[in-house]
């Protein structure tokens, strides 16, 4: 059987440690894609000098040519700039939406069966576009924000209740900004909801708070502390568990930015919720409940949503 193929666009900081991720795993062979000159390439020759020391057999390539990508199983975008300190992912729309239409366009021509995972800022609006700009199925093309909410939400909350991260569940929904909605209720302790934690005495609900509120600005506190960029481990391994539910068939059920076509009273946006991956891409959305107030935060973090595509339709009115 012939390897899967992995095209990687972008080939900066999320984009190499995906290719390295993506290689040790043996997901399949990586193409590394970037305008930068010079830089896809020596990062596919870095990594492929490392496959002998780990014994793996991804084959690895850099290029600025998108006939490179041709035929991709998937396509993990990252083109684009990140934010520095004092910046909101929202200030990167207007550069990164002209990323999205020449990324767009060169998926369209070259990967058009591909599986699509969008990363890059303010995420929800610009896999939004990227979507519109290739053409391709929406159950084709997701964004990942929402597993890699989940799992700082995941980490705060094991050291909170010192117990394995493995032990802990946590949905976090909405868009992929400060309005994100991390779930109390659908998060769970070896399945006891966090609220009956408290209960147990185990944490009070001010603790609880400040860790939701942490979450919140996850990236932030990252790009704060590095200065230069945004966090890019985290994020990659949380493509990477996307891209192999779809190569694997595995049906995970985790929280991603998804085509919304009325579930959750939303039409013709993505916005975080869970859903569940598997070989036919976004094959099914968990339309879970939410309590007035849960309703209210979630649509609220819509309306963040819908500014940014607004947005974008202003800078670019082909976009409807
Ligand atoms: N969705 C999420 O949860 C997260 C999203 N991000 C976003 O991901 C994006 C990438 O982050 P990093 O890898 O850290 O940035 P980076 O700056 O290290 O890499 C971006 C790469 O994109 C390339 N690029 C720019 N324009 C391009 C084009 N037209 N075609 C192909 N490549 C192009 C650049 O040359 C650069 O190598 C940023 O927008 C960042 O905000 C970052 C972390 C989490
Ligand atoms: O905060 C940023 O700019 C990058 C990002 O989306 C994250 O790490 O959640």
């Amino acid at each position: 059987m012939a390897r899967n193929k992995i095209a990687l666009i972008g080939s900066g900081m999320i984009g190499g440690t995906l290719a390295h991720l993506a290689a040790q795993k043996e997901l399949g062979d990586v193409v590394l894609f970037d305008i930068a000159e010079g830089i896809p390439e020596g990062k596919a020759l870095d990594i492929a000098q490392s496959a002998p020391v780990d014994g793996y057999d991804s084959r690895l390539k850099g290029t600025q040519d998108y006939a490179d990508i041709a035929g991709a199983d998937v396509c993990i975008v990252t083109a684009g700039v990140p934010r520095k300190p004092g910046m909101s992912r929202d200030d990167l729309v207007e550069i990164n939406l002209k990323v999205m239409k020449a990324v767009g366009e060169g998926i369209a021509k070259h990967a058009p069966n591909a599986f699509v995972i969008c990363i890059t800022n303010p995420l929800d609006a610009m896999v939004w576009a990227l979507q519109k700009f290739s053409g391709l199925p929406t159950n084709k093309v997701v964004g990942m924000a929402g597993i890699l909410d989940s799992s700082r939400f995941r980490m705060f909350l094991a050291e909170e209740f010192n117990v394995s991260v493995e032990s802990v569940t946590a949905f976090v929904l909405g868009g992929h900004g400060d309005t994100m909605v991390p779930s109390t209720r659908y998060s769970t302790i070896a399945g006891v909801p966090l609220p009956d934690m408290v209960k147990l005495g185990w944490s009070t609900q001010e603790k609880i708070d400040a860790i939701v509120d942490r979450t919140r600005k996850g990236g932030g506190e990252i790009v704060g502390l590095l200065k230069t960029g945004s966090a890019y481990y985290a994020p990659a391994a949380s493509a990477i568990q996307m891209a192999e539910s779809y190569l694997r068939d595995k049906k995970v059920v985790v929280p991603c930015a998804a085509y919304l076509d009325g579930e959750f009273g939303v039409k013709d946006r993505y916005v975080g919720v869970p859903i569940v991956i598997g070989s036919e891409g976004a094959e099914r959305i968990l339309e879970i409940e939410f309590t007035d107030e849960e309703k209210q935060m979630f649509d609220n973090s819509v309306a963040a949503v819908e500014d940014l595509v607004e947005a974008c339709q202003k800078i670019d009115p082909s976009l409807k």
